[in-house]
Parts: structure tokens; sequence; C-alpha cells
């Protein structure tokens, strides 16, 4: 498989039991950029991504990360994931999360110190280190699951709607970082609803009902439809079915 894409998604599709829940999906990223994968609630892009991950296997077609097939133990380390629900330990502090997570990563204690200190930066969270989580807001566990899955400086992090429950103002900060990671060499592939994100998007692909519609810009997927907003393109490319 002589390939140079960092991520090739070739024709995979997902069923659980009788359930269609994605149809050969075929899509390649070859350098960092901010991929986004936007579609409605029930769209399969929450399953797409676990398959990319590693922790959910396709009924079809195969996924190459790194020009290895998925799943592959190896690999998850260069994989940050950052899960739709929170997997926190709601009874010890965010450090102890952290110290928790970067044991499993095997970052020694040196530079577990140092990461931390530089992830929470990231997030926001410098001066809650020390709370309980389940103190937490919502919007606060959302940014301490975002800090852990930077902890291991991951090639690519994956985001399923990383910024649920976050303020618009902390949103925008957030982006900003994913930015920064970008241009540092991450990958990151970020699943999302929200019209405003996908425009902050190097690259997107429009998912409905487990197809995907359309890939591109978003300025490709607006001229190419000839409308004014992502969310129009999505309508068009989505046709006159989607009426609901
Ligand atoms: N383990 C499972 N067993 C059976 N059906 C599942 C399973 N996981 C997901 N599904 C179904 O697959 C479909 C796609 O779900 P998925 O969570 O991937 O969508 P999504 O686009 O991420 O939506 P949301 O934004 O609401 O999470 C849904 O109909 C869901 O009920």
């Amino acid at each position: 498989m002589v390939n140079s894409s960092v991520l090739s998604v070739q024709q995979v599709s997902k069923q659980f039991g009788k359930k269609q829940v994605l149809t050969n999906i075929s899509f390649t990223i070859k350098k960092p950029e901010i991929f986004g994968l936007l579609g409605p609630s029930g769209a399969g892009k929450s399953t797409l991504v676990k398959m990319i991950a590693g922790i959910e296997k396709s009924s079809e077609g195969d996924i190459y990360l790194f020009d290895k097939r998925m799943p592959k133990l190896s690999l998850m380390e260069k994989i940050g994931y950052m899960a739709q629900a929170d997997a926190l330990y709601e009874d010890l502090t965010a450090k102890e999360n952290l110290l928790f997570f970067a044991a499993i990563y095997g970052i020694g204690r040196k530079k577990s110190k140092e990461r931390i200190k530089t992830v929470m930066e990231t997030v926001g969270l410098s001066n809650d280190l020390n709370k309980i989580v389940r103190q937490y807001s919502g919007g606060m566990k959302r940014r301490l699951s975002l800090a852990i899955a930077l902890l291991a400086e991951p090639k690519l992090l994956i985001l399923d709607e990383p910024t649920v429950g976050i303020d618009p103002v902390l949103r925008y900060q957030i982006w900003n970082q994913f930015q920064t990671l970008k241009e540092a060499g991450t990958i990151i592939l970020v699943t999302t609803h929200v019209m405003d994100e996908a425009e902050r998007c190097d690259r997107l692909g429009m998912i409905r009902t487990g197809r995907l519609i359309a890939t591109g810009t978003p300025e490709q997927l607006k001229s190419e439809t000839n409308q004014d907003t992502i969310e129009k393109a999505f309508l068009f490319y989505g046709g006159a079915a989607h009426a609901h």
C-alpha cells in the first residue's frame, strides 16, 4: 500500500446489526490541516471518528494512518482522542486526572509536569488545576478532556464535538489554539454541527445519513453550490429530500 497520505479512509461502511450507519466513506488527509466532519445529529460522525481512532471496527473498507492499517496498537500514542462524553474521574482533582492519563501514556514525571502546565494554559484552566472535577462546570470538563487529549503531543488530534457547552469567547480561543497546533504540524479531525466552526476548518466533509455528500474547503463548497453560507450549501448537497 504505497500512499503518501497521513490519513486515508477507503470505502468504509459500518452496520450495527441490520442498521446501516455509514455507507462507502472515502477521504484522505495529506498534510496538517483542520478537517471538519459536519452533519446533523445521528449522521454517523462519532462512529466514523471512533473507527479512525481505532476504537471501533469498520464492517467494510480500510483505514490507513501514517501508511499503517488501523486499528494498530503502536499508532495509539500518536492519536489524541476526545470523545463526546467526558471520561473523567469526578472525585479526583484535575491535576490527579492529568497525572493518571500521563502515566497511561507513559510520560515521565518531569515531562508530565511540563505538559500539564502547558495543556492547562492552552485550555484556560491553569487556576483550576487543584479543583475536584465534580465542582467543574460542563464547559470546564470539556476543556479538561481537551487538555488530556493534548497531553501526549499527538500527531493526529480527533475531537468529537469539542466545544459543546463552551461559551463563544472561549470557543473562539480554543479554535485559535487548534490553528496554532495545526501550524505546529498537528492534524486535527473535528466533528461539529456548528456552522461558524465549520467555517474555520480548512476542509470539510459533509455527512448526511451515513454518506459523505461533499468534501472541499468552505469556500469551494459555497461557490460550487452558489450559496453564501455553509448551511445553505449543506442543504443544497443534501437535496430537496432534506425537508424535515
Ligand atoms: N453501538 C451502537 N449500536 C447500535 N447503533 C449505534 C451504535 N452507535 C451508534 N449507533 C447509531 O448509529 C447512528 C449514528 O450515530 P453517531 O453517534 O455516529 O452519529 P453522530 O453523527 O455522531 O450524531 P451525534 O452528533 O448526535 O453524536 C445513530 O443512528 C446511532 O443510533
